[in-house]
C-alpha cells in the first residue's frame, strides 16, 4: 500500500502560519533555537505556537552544538515532540533526552549519507541538507540529488532548497518518503507564505501519489 508521505514545515516563528501548515496538511512543524538563526524563536514564543497547534501535529525543535542544559531548559517549557540537532551533535549527545531525535546531514559525497545512516542508527530520522560553506541550515539550496544511493534505505528525510517548483522533479528523482522545507515556503526569512505552503503541500502528495 502507497505510503502517505509526511511533511515538515520549519522555522516558523509565528502561531498563524503554524496553523495554516497544519490547515493545509503538514504533518509536523519546525522551530529553530539556534540563537544565529535569522528563524529563531524564544521558548515562551514556541510554547505559545505549540498550544496554537490542532491535535496529531508533530512539534520539532531545532538546536546547533547546544548545551545539554540550555536543552533541557527549553524541554521543560516547551511541549517538543522530536529534537533535531543540525551542529557537530554525536549519538551518545543527542539520544541523552530520551526522546525520538533526527540529525541533519550536509551532503557533499554519497558517503556522508550512507555514514550518517549508520552511525545515527537510533534516530528516527536522518535529515538530508545542502551543504553550505559556514551555514548549519535553512539556506534555501539544493544538494546533489544524484549522490543519492539508488533505493537507500532507512528513515531518511529530503531537505535543502526544496520549493512548490521543484518538489514533483525532487520526489520523481529521489523517491523521498519525507520531506522538509523551510525557504521555499517563506515570503521572508521566517515569514511563511500561505500559498507556498498549500502549494508545496499539494504537490508533495500528487508527486508522491504516482510514484
Ligand atoms: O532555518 C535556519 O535558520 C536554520 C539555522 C541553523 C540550522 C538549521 C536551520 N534550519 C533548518 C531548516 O529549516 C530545514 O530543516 C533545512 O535546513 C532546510 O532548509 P531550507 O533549505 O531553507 O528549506
Amino acid at each position: 500500500m502507497q505510503q502517505h508521505i509526511r511533511i515538515k514545515i520549519c522555522g516558523i516563528t509565528r502561531p498563524e502560519d503554524a496553523v495554516c501548515a497544519a490547515r493545509f496538511g503538514a504533518d509536523a512543524v519546525g522551530l529553530v533555537f539556534y540563537h544565529a538563526s535569522k528563524r529563531r524563536v524564544l521558548p515562551p514564543q514556541a510554547a505559545e505556537i505549540v498550544s496554537a497547534l490542532p491535535p496529531f501535529v508533530g512539534t520539532v525543535g531545532l538546536f546547533v552544538n547546544e548545551s545539554a542544559e540550555r536543552i533541557g531548559d527549553i524541554l521543560a517549557q516547551v511541549p517538543l515532540d522530536v529534537l533535531q540537532f543540525h551542529g557537530d551533535e554525536t549519538p551518545e549527545f543527542c539520544r541523552q533526552f530520551r526522546r525520538p531525535y533526527l540529525k541533519a546531514v550536509r551532503v557533499r559525497h554519497a558517503d556522508d549519507v550512507c555514514r550518517a545512516l549508520r552511525d545515527y542508527a537510533d534516530a528516527r530520522g536522518v535529515l538530508l541538507d545542502a551543504h553550505v560553506a559556514g551555514e548549519y541550515g535553512g539556506t534555501g539550496q539544493c544538494f546533489d540529488w544524484s549522490l543519492l544511493p539508488q533505493d537507500l534505505a532507512g528513515n531518511w528525510i529530503l531537505s535543502g532548497g526544496l520549493n512548490p517548483h521543484n518538489i514533483t522533479a525532487a520526489l520523481a528523482q529521489t523517491g523521498a518518503a519525507a520531506v522538509d522545507v523551510s525557504s521555499g515556503v517563506e515570503a521572508a526569512a521566517g515569514i511563511k507564505c500561505p500559498h507556498k505552503m498549500a502549494d508545496f503541500i499539494a504537490r508533495c502528495r500528487q508527486a508522491h501519489h504516482r510514484l
